[in-house]
């Protein structure tokens, strides 16, 4: 299969049989096929369209390594999505709005990069943007510090400015003709990496909006959850934090009402944002800038697990049919496993 996708760089012409090898590829996955509604009967098409896509994206885009590094997940995932995304938006008659929910490092940034750029062949404009983009300012949150000092760093439920987000997406939703959209942003390294807001964008009404973030989509659980919590949720007060934050997450469904579908990218382990979050510290210090030592990391991955523990609030998504269009498993090199819509339990 790998030498075939490689193909996809070269340019020339599919001999038959590779033809053949990819349309039993997706056959043999039926899970795939119902996951991006692919019906045996466009099967043919589909495929001989994905391929087409991928050579002029590969053709187009020099500078993304990372499409020649991962064509399996580009084959099974990005391509599909972005293809599945435009026949949505077209029968939809405004921009459409796709969460994007994942953990720490399970890949949200680079799929909504690439996602964009294969919008963009096929004539439609996407905007990334994240719940960081929503975070309160570096003073807000100070002052937020000194009434609650255990918010230590940004992150939980409680550190965004949620009222900006609703009216966002509502402007997002339904532009008016012409209209020009003021997008949040923020820079995560400014004030020693304690992020603050910076100067917004400004941007014509996009066709789809892809709204990426570590608890997009999440719903508070029932109260009893945290009798008996997962680590590293383990002293009385990390439990109390932990109600409170659940309590928080109320605050945040409106900003869900708001999501047209929800991804969910599912690590095979959700420990493995550690090893992630290591391995991106150590590529920004290799590159010469200041990264987290390891205790450094390990605190801030298990205060995020502290606030919303991805077993309590990830896992009941996992088989919520209603809710969630789609889960991708990630492995621990960060390819794509199984692709499928959940299956209610
Ligand atoms: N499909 C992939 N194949 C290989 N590496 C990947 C893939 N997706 C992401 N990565 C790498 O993993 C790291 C984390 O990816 P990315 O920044 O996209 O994740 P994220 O979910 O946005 O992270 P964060 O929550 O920290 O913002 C990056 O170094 C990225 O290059
Ligand atoms: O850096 C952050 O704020 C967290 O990783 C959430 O994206």
């Amino acid at each position: 299969m790998i030498e075939i996708l490689q193909s996809l760089a070269t340019g020339s012409e599919p001999p038959p049989e590779h033809w053949q090898q990819l349309l039993r590829h997706e056959l043999n996955n039926p899970a795939h096929m119902a996951a991006f509604g692919i019906t045996h009967e466009q099967l043919e098409t589909t495929i001989r369209q994905r391929y087409k896509l991928g050579r002029s994206l590969l053709k187009h885009n020099p500078d993304l390594p990372i499409l020649w590094e991962q064509l399996p997940t580009l084959w099974e995932f990005w391509l599909p999505l972005a293809m599945q995304l435009s026949q949505l938006r077209q029968i939809l008659n405004r921009p459409l709005v796709q969460g994007i929910l994942g953990g720490q490092g399970t890949g949200k940034t680079t799929t909504t990069t690439v996602i964009s750029r294969i919008l963009n062949l096929l004539n439609y404009q996407a905007i990334s943007i994240s719940i960081d983009d929503l975070y309160k300012t570096y003073a807000d949150r100070q002052r937020l510090r000194e009434q609650d000092p255990r918010l230590i760093w940004r992150g939980p439920p409680g550190t965004h400015d949620i009222d900006i987000g609703i009216q966002l997406l509502d402007q997002l939703r339904n532009p008016t003709p012409g209209q020009k959209i003021t997008i949040p942003r923020f820079d995560k390294s400014l004030w020693n990496g304690e992020g603050d807001r910076i100067e917004p964008q400004q941007i014509e009404a996009p066709d789809i909006i892809l709204f990426e973030g570590w608890f997009v989509g999440c719903k508070p659980v029932e109260d009893q959850a945290f009798n008996h919590p997962p680590p590293p949720i383990s002293t009385d007060s990390d439990r109390q934090f932990a109600r409170e934050i659940n309590h928080q997450l109320k605050e945040y469904l409106p900003l869900w009402e708001r999501l047209d579908r929800l991804i969910v990218l599912n690590p095979v382990d959700y420990r493995l944002s550690k090893q992630w979050r290591a391995q991106a510290e150590q590529e920004m210090k290799a590159s010469g800038k200041s990264g987290m030592t390891d205790t450094e990391i390990n605190q801030f991955v298990e205060y995020f697990w502290k606030s919303l523990h991805p077993e309590l609030f990830i896992n009941p998504l996992l088989t919520d049919s209603d809710r969630v269009h789609l889960v991708v498993d990630i492995q621990p090199d960060h390819s794509v496993g199984r692709v499928y819509k959940p299956v209610p339990r």
